[in-house]
């Protein structure tokens, strides 16, 4: 019997979502995740093309689906995730512009915390300022992964940027003298997201572009060579999978 469940973005056919998700923003690197790491991935998502994927990595079940780009769609897909289809916790797993002088070229980042330019955040009407947030117990599990991985991955707070073209320089000057490590466009839209539905989110940088050195790498590269981060998320999720 083929058994579907529908949002108004998602449509599951005879699959299922783990109560994990990792989701980078590109839906490809969602495919090379499934395909590179996980046991007997299925597809459960091809709407607008938002590819999503369950399988089981070490023998848990985890998920692996694209957010698309920016925190509209980030918020989105997190939103129907978490309230739809019973997801417990998401990691994003995306590329960033590094902004600190002691950030690399592949570095991996943990955010801690994210600010942002997006208003998104207000619409959930707590007076001032909802600050977006890892959830801490998700955060400690992938600093340990990553020691015990060998990745010396930085952790701090990350700017979320509704312009990845700002007509001026001026964002990012002031996000780098604040001591944001990277800029980059859907963690605070996930914090955020998380905070309001009661769930948990933590979110995984690889440094693909330096907006102070003005490396960068190609756009393949970007969609299949993160393997540090992917590892370290998916070292992460099976941690926090019971
Ligand atoms: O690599 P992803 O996860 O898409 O993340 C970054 O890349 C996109 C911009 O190129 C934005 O989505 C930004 O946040
Ligand atoms: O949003 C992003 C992502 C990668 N690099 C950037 O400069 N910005």
């Amino acid at each position: 019997m083929t058994k579907t469940s529908v949002s108004a973005s998602i449509s599951v056919k005879d699959a299922e979502i783990a109560k994990i998700v990792l989701m980078p923003g590109d839906p490809l690197r969602a495919k090379h995740v499934a395909e590179r790491y996980l046991e007997t991935p299925v597809c459960f998502n091809t709407v607008r093309n938002m590819l999503g994927y369950t399988g089981t990595y070490k023998g848990k079940k985890i998920s692996v689906m694209g957010s698309g780009m920016g925190i509209p769609s980030m918020g989105l897909y997190a939103t129907e995730l978490y309230t739809q289809f019973d997801v417990d916790a998401i990691i994003r797993i995306g590329s960033a512009g590094g902004l600190v002088d002691e950030v690399h070229m592949r570095d991996v980042v943990i955010a801690m915390a994210a600010s942002s330019n997006s208003s998104y955040g207000d619409a959930f009407g707590l007076p001032g300022h909802l600050t977006p947030v890892a959830n801490y117990g998700m955060l400690a599990n992938a600093v340990e992964s990553a020691q015990q991985l060998g990745v010396h991955a930085k952790v701090g707070p990350v700017y979320t940027s509704d312009h990845f073209y700002y007509p001026t320089t001026e964002v990012n000057d002031k996000a780098r003298e604040l001591g944001h490590l990277a800029v980059e466009m859907e963690t605070a839209g996930l914090y955020w997201t998380a905070a309001a539905c009661h769930k948990k989110a933590l979110s995984i940088l690889t440094i693909s572009d330096h907006i102070y050195t003005g490396e960068a790498l190609s756009a393949e590269d970007r969609q299949e060579s993160f393997h540090e981060m992917m590892e370290v998320a998916l070292e992460t999720a099976w941690r926090c999978v019971e």
